[in-house]
């Protein structure tokens, strides 16, 4: 068996002063790749930064996350205090543990059966004219996750989410870090915007305490506040509501659009969709279970385009990962998109091919999927999230018309990995 190295992994050396920042910048995928290629699995970013891409580390550093590593998505440098941090995370597991235990059939159904409403909303609200489909999906995902959230109090919500997001896009895009303190207009409307969706969440659950409690829990605030012994404090409701909002905006919306960009350019997959669509009788949401192709598309798509293409986590103390050793406050990054498209453990790893998700004898090799993430800190919204998007792509080819008026769509390795500049219109289908 191997030692624990004390040196460092290798990796480029970077220029004075900015390190390798200004090349990363310049293409990030590019440069990540080069790395791969001249260093391997694991090398160094900077003196604090190492990035993984072997799929078995980068799945101890997933289920170690909360006890060796702190999984963090502030877009702004803060001094961790490392109780203070383990304190946050331990309230969040807890109020996210209720949640979830919480939720029945009866709160994803009363969603489902509202989702449909808010998509056709969505694309009515498009008139027929050509649009940028990914706003429009966030329209759709800010609806969807405020309805799922707040249900009958998520009036104006999906507004206020929307300028949360656009406030983060300039900090999230920068490979920078910069204290809240600093004079700079991006910081001073993120704080704002912070704030205000605290206060609008706050103002819901008061608004919901001074009702009569629901006999079945219609939304995720009715389960958080039902939860039993102990009970969640306000601050912990807040910043689950205020964390899940966020997390179900940005992310499934990039999903969708990819999505969309997939049924539009791909007229054998469409087919595929809308017949599975047309098969199903009644207007009324299907199962997962009724749409298998459908799912087989999803899947590629998340595997092909993982929103979340690099993802990281901080260590909060002295540590290691596999052979090597990590200090206090090291940064681990690793990337979805480069782990979903490595020829190692993907057949033609490059071509979008649902067809590997229907038959049993092709599942993936351990650890090399993770649209969603894996351990403690994976991805709440899994089941919602697939939910979402194979109820969009069933809605949309069974009820309307896409026309893309763009014939590429380049990625955009922003904080997540954007379908740049897909524009299409949406049609009702004529019978
Ligand atoms: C296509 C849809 C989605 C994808 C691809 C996705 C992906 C992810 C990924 C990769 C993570 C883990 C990030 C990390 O390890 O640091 C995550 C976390 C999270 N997701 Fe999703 N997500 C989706 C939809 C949703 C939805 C619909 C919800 C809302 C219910 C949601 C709520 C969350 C929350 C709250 C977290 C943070 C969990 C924690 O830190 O404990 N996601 N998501």
């Amino acid at each position: 068996m191997l030692g624990t190295r004390t040196v460092r992994p290798p990796g480029p050396k970077g220029r004075w002063l900015v390190g390798n920042t200004l090349d990363y910048d310049r293409d990030r995928m590019a440069f990540l790749v080069r790395c791969r290629q001249e260093y391997g699995d694991v090398f160094s970013f900077d003196e604090r930064t190492i990035v993984v891409l072997d799929p078995g580390l980068v799945h101890d550093l997933l289920t170690r996350t909360n006890d060796d590593f702190h999984s963090e998505s502030v877009p702004l440098a803060t001094r961790i205090d490392p109780e203070r941090a383990a304190a946050d995370a331990q309230a969040w597991m807890t109020a996210r543990r209720k949640g979830w235990h919480g939720l029945n059939r009866a709160v994803a159904q009363a969603h489902a059966g509202r989702l449909r409403l808010l998509f056709e909303q969505t694309l009515a609200e498009t008139r027929g004219e050509t649009v940028d489909v990914l706003p429009v999906m966030e329209r759709f995902a800010g609806l969807a996750t405020a309805d799922f959230c707040l249900g009958a109090d998520a009036d104006g919500m999906a507004e206020i989410l929307t300028e949360n997001v656009r406030a983060i896009e300039p900090l999230g895009g920068s490979s920078q870090l910069f204290p809240a303190w600093w004079p700079s207009r991006h910081i001073r409307r993120f704080l704002r915007a912070r704030e205000g969706t605290l206060n609008a969440v706050t103002e819901r659950i008061h608004r919901r305490r001074d009702k009569p409690p629901a006999d079945h829990p219609q939304d995720l605030l009715d389960v958080l506040l039902a939860a039993g012994e102990p009970e969640l404090t306000e601050q912990q409701v807040q910043l689950l509501l205020r964390g899940i909002m966020l997390a179900a905006f940005g992310v499934p919306a990039t999903a969708l659009t990819w999505l969309v960009w997939t049924l539009a350019s791909r007229p054998d997959l469409h087919r595929r969709v809308a017949e599975e669509a047309a098969a199903w009788p009644g207007e009324e949401a299907p199962p997962l279970s009724a749409l298998p192709q459908t799912e087989a598309v999803v899947k590629e798509v998340l595997r092909l385009w993982p929103p979340t293409w690099l993802i990281g986590r901080t260590a909060r103390r002295g540590t290691t990962l596999g052979e090597w050793q990590l200090r206090p406050d090291d940064h681990v990054m690793f990337s979805p998109y480069l782990m979903h498209r490595d020829p190692r453990w993907w057949t033609d790893p490059d071509e979008l091919t649902p067809d590997r998700w229907l038959d049993p004898a092709r599942t993936p090799k351990r650890h090399t999927y993770i649209p969603f993430g894996a351990g403690p800190r994976v991805c709440v919204g899994t089941q919602l999230g697939m939910i979402q998007l194979c109820l969009a792509a069933h809605w949309l080819t069974r009820n309307h018309e896409i026309r893309p008026t763009t014939e590429t769509c380049a990625p955009k390795f922003h904080d997540l990995l954007l379908p740049q500049g897909f524009r299409a219109r949406f049609t009702p289908r004529t019978p």
